[in-house]
């Protein structure tokens, strides 16, 4: 049965002159009737070129209505396991495999451990976990994924350690026939969901992908379908007050302009319609949908409004508020958190017609991916074979063509820095711990503060299954400072050649020569002692006077 809610749903352009352009937009929008056929799951909204893919990916629009029958699976087996003392969920999944269910649980208040690292010490720390409690959720729509596949056999041995039945506290969310689903039927994996694979990853928010973890560790997965079911009905509406029209054709009036940046920060932080880490999850939904054909939205999270990218936006980005419209919002969402997954996800498509490109496939992800195979498959060239042009203190600097990487850390950034293009973007990836080397998330705003360049900060590898598309894809103006960091006690990935490390460190090489071959300059910067190179690495940050010229 439906719950009473309503939508709540609206999207504001406070600012006039945005508003003004893409007015005529949603005009266009609503004469070709683009929400009720997408609604309707119309496949030729994208070109002929777009349409086998686009054909086999639209059953999003309607999962409020398709995933209601999981509700009570998912229930049932909460139940069962909380009747057995297991009450610890732990994720692994990558992408579109956890982004949603974090932003569901993180909104709810409820507890959830997400694997989606091959950072040895954040593994061993979710392992470290009481295992007699524990049931994990292994996530993988393709059933393929190498850091999914790593945190199952790490976890299953672990269990098999503890003394726990590893079968009995595996559930795996795949789609039908993946090579993950019939593993899981020889391994006798106490219970398997199998998705629509009619939906994309990064569209899955309403899927098992979505509810199972989240609901597993207790959110209210049913109120979601609600929020979802009130939206619908206003979403797939041809009409020129359609939420999404407005969101798409704002976007899309700015990225014609040249502001290709789309700048996220909630601002009802701790208040009702508080969505505590909606950007992360928006982030994947824009940049894998839209980054490719040197085109593209690309999206930059932020603290709060009051963050440097987001409070001094220049004309080169779009400040967007997910909740009040606040300082410098040129454009403001709010409504519940499943009215607003349907909402981002409908705008996306649309802005993906106005954008001219498939916004339902991601052409440059596998090629990091398969960088990263080779390297591993030749381990020669993973270990220390490459010298760093300088070393200072705790860091080892490993400069790209063109930049000397020489002096001290400050004057390495310095000239780093300076190779941005004008209204290009700094994109900071650290393959580091992300609860343990937290702090290195505060680089993003003291860089941007200091170069006025819109930076994007990703954990590594978990941004290769968001905004690593984009970064190959898009348009291509961004540098890119990768942070590695030494593992002081690494893990081995049972009956595979490799440990965590290796594999963590094979990703960041591959990433990078995969950029590199795109031209894009990349700095590496490698942690000997994490702590202690992160608080030298913000020093040099905060020492440097000026970047080329700004
Ligand atoms: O669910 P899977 O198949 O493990 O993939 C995880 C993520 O990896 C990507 O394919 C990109 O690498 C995403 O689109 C997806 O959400």
């Amino acid at each position: 049965m439906m719950g009473d809610e309503t939508s709540g749903l609206s999207v504001t352009i406070p600012d006039g002159q945005l508003a003004a352009q893409a007015a005529p937009l949603v005009d266009k929008l609503v004469s070709d009737q683009i929400a009720s056929k997408l609604a309707a799951g119309d496949p030729t909204l994208w070109g002929p070129e777009a349409e086998p893919e686009a054909s086999i990916r639209l059953s999003w629009t309607t999962l409020h209505k398709s995933s209601r029958p999981l509700i009570g699976e998912i229930e049932a087996l909460r139940e069962e396991l909380r009747g057995e003392g297991v009450d610890r969920v732990v994720l692994a999944g990558m992408g579109g495999s956890s982004l949603a269910p974090e932003v569901i649980t993180r909104t709810e208040g409820v507890a959830l451990t997400v694997l989606d690292t091959t950072d040895p010490g954040q593994v061993a720390d979710a392992l470290a976990g009481d295992l007699t409690r524990t049931v994990l959720v292994v996530s993988s729509k393709s059933g393929g994924t190498v850091e999914t596949d790593s945190h199952r056999r790490i976890f299953a041995k672990a269990f098999g350690e503890a003394g726990v039945d590893a079968a009995r506290r595996i559930i795996v969310v795949t789609d039908p026939g993946s090579p993950l689903a019939q593993l899981a039927e020889n391994e006798g994996y106490r219970k398997v969901f199998l998705a629509d694979p009619h939906v994309g990853g990064r569209y899955s928010a309403l899927t098992a992908f979505g509810l199972v973890p989240a609901g597993l560790a207790g959110a209210d997965v049913a109120r979601l379908l609600d929020q979802a079911a009130a939206a619908a009905q206003v979403l797939g509406g041809d009409d020129a007050d359609n939420p999404a029209l407005r969101l798409a054709a704002a976007w899309g009036a700015a990225h014609a302009n040249g502001a290709e940046k789309v700048v996220l920060a909630t601002t009802d932080s701790g208040g009702p319609d508080s969505l505590p880490g909606f950007p992360d999850w928006a982030e994947q939904l824009i940049a894998e949908s839209t980054g490719k054909q040197g085109t593209g939205l690309l999206p930059v999270a932020v603290e709060s409004a009051d963050a440097p990218g987001f409070a001094d936006a220049g004309a080169d980005a779009t400040p967007v508020a997910v909740g009040p419209a606040t300082g410098a919002a040129k454009i403001a969402t709010s409504g519940s958190l499943g009215a607003q997954f349907l909402l981002w996800e409908f705008a996306t498509a649309i802005a993906g017609r106005l954008l001219g490109i498939n916004p339902f496939d991601q052409p440059d992800v596998e090629a990091a991916k398969a960088a990263a195979r080779s390297l591993l498959d030749n381990p020669a060239a993973l270990g220390g074979g490459e010298t760093p042009s300088t070393v200072d203190g705790a860091v080892e600097v490993f400069a790209p063509a063109g930049v000397s990487g020489e002096g001290t850390l400050t004057d390495v950034l310095a000239e780093f820095l300076a190779t941005a293009p004008e209204h290009g973007y700094l994109a900071v990836q650290a393959y580091l711990d992300r609860l343990d080397d937290a702090s290195a998330s505060l680089l993003r705003s003291e860089l941007a503060r200091r170069t006025g360049l819109q930076t994007t900060f990703g954990w590594g590898p978990r941004f290769l299954h968001s905004t690593g598309q984009y970064h190959k894809g898009g348009h291509q103006n961004g540098i890119f400072l990768q942070i590695t960091g030494a593992a002081e006690n690494d893990l081995d990935v049972p009956d595979r050649p490799y440990t965590l490390g290796k594999l963590q460190h094979a990703q960041a090489l591959g990433d990078g020569q995969v950029l590199t071959g795109h031209g894009r300059p990349v700095l590496r910067l490698h942690l000997t002692d994490r702590a202690a190179g992160l608080a030298q690495l913000v020093r040099a940050i905060q020492a440097i006077q000026e970047v080329g010229g700004r």
